[in-house]
């Protein structure tokens, strides 16, 4: 993870301010009352704490709890065991490393929003086995059963890690009772959702990043579960994005504190009372961080959807129901496949070459291609005047052309905000005549006084496009390199001669690689 790998490298706007906002921060709960054992005597300090935890889930979506009973031996514990795995080489962990059919072990190439995290982690089902549908697929009823994976260093791994869950599972039971009470349900109404729950906790390591304005611990995100409680050392780094404003919020650690967040499930349960709240973690260049979620999952079988307590007519139902196992499956083999999908069947799927074979059709391409060629050689006369040269300067390098046409087929596109029909490029060859023209590899010719420019291509939700690129290219054996007469004391010449014919069969081979 030492070096720099472009993939995780955040867009402009979602690049970490190194000046955070210091807000006063999300609230603090005192969970003390709830933990006293005679708590039906004592209603009225129940009713002030369920009301904190109300405002908490309804202005920030997240909360940090103290008194909460949570032995902090048995953290300790987890937290050291974390400490020694990680501190493993590479080849050590890789031995416990999750694949497609077991989620569970180790990683270090998450991809959120289609960036990579800089972060490795490590999974283990509470229940375990814990069982999930065999397949994302609608019509598989069929069922599997996960189990976790065990390094052999450090061995107190497994039991600590029991130990610490049976216990989170105590609070995560607490903090629903009183959710549900803040939402005016019953106190127990959300349990029965839980009973062969799919609860994970996750061992996360940020080790210290070179490159801390450009990267992210994890990229911003929401939690997918019912409610996650995380541990965090005190290094910090984790970041809330506050509903009034949108301003990224840097969330103190509070020694021995766990913060609490609700998730999209809380959200949908809610009919958006609570709205599950985007979060992100920063990185740092010095120190490494450490961090345990606890993402406290119903059972596979659940159907989400609005509590019908919950629906009114001034607030009709907001959401569909979805089924938490096939949702869950396609989610974690969608972040395990991730990279394929966001690369390889973009491309793929995006770029379509289409075959043209009725003879009709080749007439249309050889007529389109006949005038492409008039229209190109006058153009190229033009931009040869343009550069201060006779018009016919550049027409001796096509008399055997390698130009080519392409007709070009974007499909609609999903995913609009992550996908490009095509990544930003500049075209190799001297012009290219789409609707309008652009200049290419004429900037060598021109020794910079022309530069060609890089474009991409945006694809769309609703409509497919379609494109018909033509591509000037000069004579196979034509070297490619600044003309003598644009060569000035002043500009001396920019490139060395090159091969076209070369570069384009390098091209066309990367091309077909790519693909
Ligand atoms: O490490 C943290 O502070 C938060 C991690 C997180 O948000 C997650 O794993 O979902
Ligand atoms: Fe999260």
């Amino acid at each position: 993870m030492g070096e720099v790998d472009e993939s995780f490298i955040q867009a402009v706007e979602h690049r970490p301010k190194l000046a955070i906002t210091e807000a006063e921060g999300i609230p603090l709960i005192n969970l003390s009352v709830f933990n006293s054992h005679d708590l039906p005597s004592n209603p009225s300090s129940i009713e002030t704490l369920v009301e904190e935890i109300r405002d908490a889930c309804k202005n920030w979506g997240f909360f940090q709890v103290i008194n909460h009973g949570v032995p902090l031996e048995k953290r300790e514990k987890l937290e050291l065991a974390s400490r020694k795995f990680f501190a493993q080489s590479t080849k050590e962990k890789l031995k416990v490393r999750r694949d497609e059919v077991n989620p569970q072990g180790y990683y270090d190439s998450e991809v959120t929003k289609n960036v990579r995290d800089w972060k490795e982690v490590f999974d283990m089902t509470v229940k375990n086995p814990t069982v999930i549908p065999a397949s994302h697929e609608d019509g598989d009823n069929g069922l599997k059963e996960v189990v976790n994976r065990w390094p052999e260093y450090p061995s107190e791994l497994r039991e600590a890690f029991e130990e610490y869950a049976e216990e989170m599972e105590k609070l995560a039971h607490k903090l629903l009772e009183l959710i549900s009470l803040s939402l005016g349900l019953k106190a127990n109404q959300l349990s029965g959702f839980f009973n062969d729950h799919t609860s994970f906790t996750r061992l996360n390591h940020y080790p210290p990043c070179p490159i801390p304005h450009l990267a992210l611990g994890v990229t911003r995100h929401k939690d997918a579960g019912a409610i996650t409680i995380l541990a965090q050392d005190d290094v910090g780094g984790l970041q809330v994005k506050r509903k009034t404003d949108g301003e990224w919020i840097r969330v103190k650690p509070t020694p021995q504190a766990y913060i609490v967040n609700v998730g999209d499930i809380i959200q949908v349960w809610s009919n958006d009372r609570y709205e599950s709240v985007e979060h992100r973690v920063k990185v740092n260049s010095e120190k490494e961080r450490f961090s345990i979620p606890f993402f406290f999952n119903p059972d596979h079988n659940v159907m989400v959807e609005p509590l019908e307590e919950l629906i009114t007519e001034q607030g009709p139902v907001k959401y569909q129901a979805y089924n938490w196992g096939k949702f869950f499956a396609t989610k974690k083999r969608s972040n395990y496949k991730k990279l394929d999908v966001w690369s390889n069947d973009k491309y793929k799927s995006v770029e379509h070459k289409v075959m043209v074979n009725s003879e009709r059709e080749r007439e249309a391409c050889e007529e389109y291609a006949e005038e492409m060629e008039k229209l190109a050689h006058k153009l190229l006369e033009l931009i040869s005047l343009s550069l201060g040269l006779k018009a016919n300067r550049l027409s001796g390098f096509f008399n055997d052309h390698t130009s080519f046409s392409k007709l070009v087929h974007y499909p609609s596109c999903p995913i609009p905000h992550l996908a490009l029909g095509i990544s930003q490029h500049k075209d190799a060859g001297a012009l290219t005549i789409l609707a309008q023209d652009n200049v290419g590899g004429l900037q060598v010719w021109s020794n910079d006084r022309y530069e060609s420019v890089e474009h991409r291509v945006m694809v769309n939700s609703e409509k497919e496009r379609f494109s018909m690129p033509f591509f000037v290219n000069p004579d196979h054996n034509v070297m490619v390199e600044p003309l003598e007469e644009l060569i000035t004391e002043q500009n001396p010449a920019k490139y060395r001669a090159y091969n076209w014919g070369e570069a384009l069969c390098n091209q066309k081979a990367k091309y077909f690689q790519d693909a």
